[in-house]
This record gives structure tokens, sequence and C-alpha cells, in this order.
């Protein structure tokens, strides 16, 4: 049911240029996480460290009792069968039909017959959404669909830890919502871990249980969704807001004298917005109370909190809502 990712006093640099100093965090087990950053950040350097493709200067990754830079090549091999990957494109074989492609890990890294093979392909297929388009070329499809056939390829060895870079990046919004819905329900239905990389702060504000800033060449921020987005950092309160005013610039970084002309106070934190749900109608294992994080830290939420679509307040009726749901 998904694997933690401990992450300790990771460095990483190309040459000359340092990309993060000291990075600490731990992913939890089975639940969602979104890393965000200014571009340029680290981001993919980041989850390809995590997979073992790129090796940090030190630090440590313990993935289920290994450190993945301390690796051999070959327990390199296995480890990264824990883990699907969706890179930003999708990656797909464009001479090769959806099927192929899916079956493309399992023909490649098991043993498994054609038959087994199709019941695997097919089943992933309609979990993404995809049934029927087994015989489409990548050229023939839509980006949306091409992330969600990269989606099911790196779900097709049923991974303990879902890494996905920028999924959303050229979506319209209608896709980007049903992606985020598909990524609820997937993590609802196989418990793994999940990590996501985005630059869309909708996303990242309804989306994941754990959210992480870098910036500055280091993590600024790694923790629970309510505390990232009540937080008066002003870096975090400024990426999480999308606002001009705070230490971000267009350039990355802005110096102190820019950010101490600038004439706007810093604003309060947006709203808190309520956690996407699976679409099933139940619950999420992994979810937690809403304003749980908040009341044990005695933070006030930011005002007009934790209201839906149909105006209910999820901190007053959530105990009514859940057992709506739990009864289905
Ligand atoms: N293999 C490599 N060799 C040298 N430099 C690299 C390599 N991979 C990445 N970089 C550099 O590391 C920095 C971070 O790159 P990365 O792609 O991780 O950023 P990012 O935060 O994902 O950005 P974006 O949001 O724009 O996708 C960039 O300056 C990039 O040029």
């Amino acid at each position: 049911m998904g694997v933690e990712i401990r992450v300790e006093g990771l460095r990483k640099s190309f040459g000359r240029q340092v990309i993060w100093e000291d990075v600490s965090l731990t992913i939890p087990a089975g639940e969602i996480s979104a890393l965000l950053g200014p571009s340029g950040t680290g981001k993919s350097v980041f989850l390809k460290n995590l997979v073992g493709l790129l090796r940090p200067d030190r630090g440590h990754i313990y993935v289920g009792g290994g450190d993945v830079p301390r690796l051999r090549e070959s327990d390199l091999y296995a480890l990264r069968r824990q883990f699907g990957v969706l890179f930003q494109d999708g990656a797909l074989f464009g001479s090769m039909n959806l099927y192929d492609n899916i079956a493309f890990p399992l023909r490649e890294h098991t043993k498994k017959g054609e038959a087994e093979i199709r019941r695997i392909v097919l089943e992933k297929m309609e979990m993404v959404g995809l049934s029927g388009s087994e015989r489409k070329l990548p050229g023939e499809i839509s980006g949306g669909m091409k992330k969600r056939a990269g989606l099911a390829r790196a779900l097709v060895l049923d991974p303990e830890i879902i890494l996905a870079d920028e999924p959303d990046s050229g979506l319209d919004p209608v896709r980007t919502a049903y992606l985020n819905q598909l990524f609820v329900d997937l993590n609802t239905r196989l418990g793994a871990t999940f990590l996501i990389v985005t630059h869309d702060i909708g996303t990242a504000r309804v989306l994941p249980d754990n959210l992480g800033l870098l910036f500055r060449r280091g993590l600024v921020m790694f923790g629970p969704r309510e505390m990232v987005l009540s937080s008066t950092h002003p870096a975090v309160n400024q990426f999480f807001n999308a606002r001009r005013q705070g230490p971000i610039g267009m350039a990355e970084e802005k110096d102190l004298a820019e950010v101490a002309a600038e004439s706007a106070p810093q604003s309060m934190p947006a709203p808190i917005p309520p956690q996407l749900m699976p679409s099933d109608g139940g619950l999420r294992p992994a979810m937690r109370r809403p304003g749980e994080w908040l009341r044990e830290h005695r933070v006030t939420p930011p005002p007009g909190s934790f209201i839906d679509d149909e105006g209910r307040n999820w901190l007053t009726d959530w105990d009514a809502l859940a057992a709506q749901r739990q009864r289905r």
C-alpha cells in the first residue's frame, strides 16, 4: 500500500551550477504530494534523482530500505520496478500503437504471456478512460489522451510509487480537472504514493495531501496542504497565491532592494479550497479531516476556507458529509 520516500541532505550540482544545497523531506506512503517551484529550480532533476537516473553530490534517498544513490546497478533495476514514471510528454513511442506502448514495460521487464499482458493492458486502459483506443498511434490522439496513455503505461507494473512530471502541462482547464480526478481515483484504488510536479496552482490547491516548494537552491517548505496554503512565508504565500509581490521574480529571485521597494503590502493567503474527493462517492483512505492540521497547530484558516460549490462548510458539516459518503 504505497512506499515512503525519505530524502536527507540532498545536494545536486551540474559543474558550477548548484541546483539545490540541502533538501530533506519525507514523502508519506500512500498519500498524494505535489512539488512546485519556479522554472529551473530542479523539480525534474529531483524526480530523476529519486529513480536513480541522476546521482546527487551528497545525501540519501531511502526507498523501501535501500539508499538509492548507493545502490548497485542491478539493485537499481529492481528498485525502478517499484516506480511508475509519467514523463512530461507521455514519452510514447511514435511508431507503436497505444496497446503496444502500454504493453512495452510488461514485455521488457516480465515473462508474462500475451494473454496475461492483454488482460493487464486492457485493465489499465480502462482505468484511465482509454478503452477502445488500443490501435491508435500517438500522433493520432490529443495531448490529454497522450498523458493518460503515459499514465496507463506507468501503471502496468503495479508500482508502489507514481511520479508524474508536469502531467497537466499543455492541457486545457477541463482536461486538467479530469486528470486531477483520475489521480484522486487511482490513489483511492491503488493506495500508491504519488508525487506530482506541476506548475498549476489550481491543481496544487485542491489535489494533494502535501505540498512542497523549491526556490533559492533549496526546499522552502514541504508539508500538509493546509500548512502550506495558510503560510505567510513570503515565497510560499507569493507562489501559492500566484502574486507578483514577494521574493520570486521573473529571473527566479528578486534582489532585496526590489522587494523592499514594493508598494503593495503582503496579502493574506487566499481561502483554502476543499480537497478533491473520489468520483465513486466514497472517501479516500489517505485524506485527513478538513481543518485537522490547522486546529492542531492553532492556525486560523483564511476567511472563506473549506466552502464547496454547494455552499457547504467542510469544517462544520464534515461529519454529516463523511457519513453520507461512507454509507454508499
Ligand atoms: N543533465 C543535465 N546536465 C546539466 N544541467 C542540467 C541537466 N539536467 C538539468 N539541468 C539543469 O538543471 C536546472 C534544473 O532543471 P529542471 O529541468 O529540473 O528544472 P525544473 O524545475 O523542472 O524546470 P521547469 O519548471 O522549467 O520544467 C536547469 O538549469 C537545467 O538546465
